[in-house]
């Protein structure tokens, strides 16, 4: 803020003002996707963000994912990785690393910049406390030769079913800012892999959160001349998925806004995380930058 006079500053936190007010003491779930995290200074930035919420009376809830740093860490090990329908297939030597990366190095490291920046974070995954029980997913995928749907074995993939909120609640009342990973357990104990942006849906619509934020590497949805689409209702966003427009990991995503919606979240946006102080922008000022899905 080196360059905006004091008058301009106070300004900006007065006009702020309102929008703080709207969310005070609301829950509010942020999905920090693995290709918004981009490099050290804007994750440090993004944690900035996370803390000033817990000090404007917001519960802050953050669920990350980080794709392609398991993608990295996989090809380090000489691993391959398919994706199906969006979804990674996750056999028994991906899913030890997927774990390892979730909820070991990205959930650390992102736990460490936002209690830099001043707050008090906590690092889980789904299975912690058993907050999060899931079901193994099953997918079926269009042959493209044959065009006969064919099911597809994902391996140790997961659906949530069930979200436990007595631990994050306990977190939330001692004003302590849960740092989520997507891990989940079967009902037969088995580690799950679930899609980052399914599972901050499941954990939004569980907490009835005012709104879900999904923080990605692109403005929003784009159409099909690659340009943003800044409101998208539920019909419209069903149509662009069958006729191909949204494809690949924009699938769970919108997806995982419709669950939301139908589940209670008030406001759902795609927001694009590597622009600076995104949450911030999306939550206190007039200034959409996204796609608002909508009813
Ligand atoms: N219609 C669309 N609009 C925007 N992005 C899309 C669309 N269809 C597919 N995508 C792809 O979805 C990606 C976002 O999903 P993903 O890579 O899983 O991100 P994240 O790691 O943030 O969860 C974009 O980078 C883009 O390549
Ligand atoms: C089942 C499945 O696909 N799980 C994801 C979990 C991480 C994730 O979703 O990360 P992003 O949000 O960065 O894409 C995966 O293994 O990549």
């Amino acid at each position: 803020m080196t360059d905006i006079s004091p008058l301009d500053q106070a300004r900006i936190l007065s006009e702020a003002l309102p929008h703080m007010q709207q969310y005070d003491e609301e829950t509010i779930v942020i999905k920090y996707g693995g290709h918004a995290m981009g490099d050290e200074e804007t994750a440090k930035n993004f944690a900035r963000d996370i803390v000033l919420l817990e000090q404007t009376a917001i519960n802050p809830v953050v669920v990350h994912g980080g794709g392609p740093q398991i993608a990295t860490m996989l090809k380090r090990l000489g691993i391959v990785s398919e994706f199906a329908a969006g979804l990674r297939i996750t056999d028994a030597a991906t899913i030890e690393i997927v774990e390892m990366v979730l909820a070991g190095s990205i959930n650390k490291q992102l736990v460490g910049y936002i209690n830099e920046a001043g707050g008090k974070a906590v690092g889980l995954c789904g299975k912690d406390g058993n907050m999060v029980k899931a079901s193994k997913t099953t997918r079926t995928i269009m042959d493209p030769d044959s065009h006969i749907e064919k099911a597809v074995d994902l391996g140790f993939v997961g659906d949530p079913e069930k979200v436990d909120l007595t631990l994050l609640n306990q977190l939330i009342g001692y004003e302590l800012i849960p740092v989520l990973a997507p891990l989940a357990t079967s009902h037969d104990g088995q580690t799950l892999n679930i899609n980052a942006d399914t599972f901050a849906g499941a954990v939004a619509g569980a907490l009835k959160a005012k709104r879900l934020l999904l923080l990605t590497d692109v403005p929003g949805v784009l159409d099909k001349s690659k340009k943003l689409i800044p409101e998208l209702s539920i019909k419209d966003a069903r149509k662009l998925i069958a006729d191909g427009t949204i494809s690949g990991g924009m699938i769970p995503k919108v997806e995982t806004c419709i669950y939301a919606l139908e589940q209670g979240v008030q406001g759902v946006v795609i927001i694009d995380g590597k622009m600076q102080h995104a949450v911030l922008l999306e939550l206190f000022t007039n200034q959409g930058t996204g796609t608002l899905i909508h009813k």
